[in-house]
């Protein structure tokens, strides 16, 4: 689904470009983490595939804040750049909510911004954060009525567990978010028709803890140790179960990086109706 999203935006460039626009994301990476090297690679390669011009901007890890802002105003104001977004987690000494505040909300196409945090939560036109829209579009694809159904969210971080509850509400589903502090968590997921795993607790979702049937959608993204990479769900136990089930890897990542093309894509149509 991943690959086909990605195929339709690229045939969707040649009418922008036809128009005078090239669609552009600038992607700021800060430091040596290796999964974000290799998230951002990734990233990279699709708008390659895609034809959507990327500008990739690497710095040490020891950057300033104050040195980052300002690279983020010059690209707010580069009109080659019609996405801009900020690798996280970024270093320590950086608060990553100014610098996020600092993205032009109209070129944020990770939906980060409060102005697009506010837009998803009262239903106007704003960019929706990749991951839990792309989880969205899983649901869309298999055809899942969602009125009236139960959805449980497990994670309540700024970047997916909120956006994804407030997605499944606009779709009028009755959504649960459940987190550290939640009691009997088992009680809630056995109820739950839509079951997401955005907690980063490995195999944390075992098949006892699931309704027959769900659909279960895995964020997830963590290592065992032996360094295997695996999600918040125990997927082996809960396949017997579940009615659709995500994997990771395979799953919601790479949606993720489709929906960001999606989103700069649109990012890009925007600035051309402006003009
Ligand atoms: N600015 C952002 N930072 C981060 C985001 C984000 O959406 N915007 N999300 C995550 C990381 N992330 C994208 O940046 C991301 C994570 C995982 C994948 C992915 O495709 N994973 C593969 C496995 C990759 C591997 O082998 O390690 C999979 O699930 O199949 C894509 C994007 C935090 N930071």
């Amino acid at each position: 689904m991943a690959r086909r999203l990605r195929a339709g935006v690229a045939a969707q460039l040649p009418v922008l470009k036809a128009a005078g626009v090239n669609p552009g994301l600038a992607v700021v990476l800060l430091g040596d983490d290796p999964a974000s090297h290799v998230y951002v690679r990734h990233k990279i390669k699709a708008c390659e595939e895609a034809g959507i011009d990327s500008f990739l901007e690497k710095y040490e890890a020891t950057l300033s804040e104050q040195a980052l802002l300002a690279r983020i105003d010059a690209l707010n104001r580069d009109a080659r750049v019609h996405g801009i977004l900020v690798q996280l987690p970024l270093p320590r000494h950086i608060d990553a909510r100014k610098v996020i505040q600092a993205i032009s909300a109209k070129k944020d196409v990770d939906g980060f911004h409060v102005a697009n945090a506010g837009a998803l939560m009262t239903g106007i036109e704003g960019f929706w954060p990749c991951t839990p829209y792309g989880c969205m579009k899983m649901l869309e694809s298999i055809g899942y009525p969602l009125p009236g159904k139960h959805a449980v969210v497990i994670g309540r971080s700024n970047i997916v567990g909120k956006p994804m509850a407030m997605m499944l509400l606009q779709q009028n589903a009755t959504v649960t978010i459940c987190h550290s502090g939640t009691r009997n968590l088992k009680a809630l997921t056995r109820e739950a028709d839509v079951l997401v795993a955005a907690v980063g607790k490995a195999r944390l979702v075992t098949g006892d803890m699931v309704k027959q049937g769900a659909v279960v959608l895995d964020v997830g993204m963590n290592r065992t140790t032996e360094g295997k990479l695996c999600g918040d769900v125990d997927f082996e136990s809960v396949r017997t179960v579940a009615g659709h089930i995500t994997p990771v890897p395979g799953g919601v990542g790479p949606m993720t990086i489709a929906m960001l093309l999606v989103n700069t894509l649109e990012s890009a149509r925007r600035a051309a109706r402006a003009q």
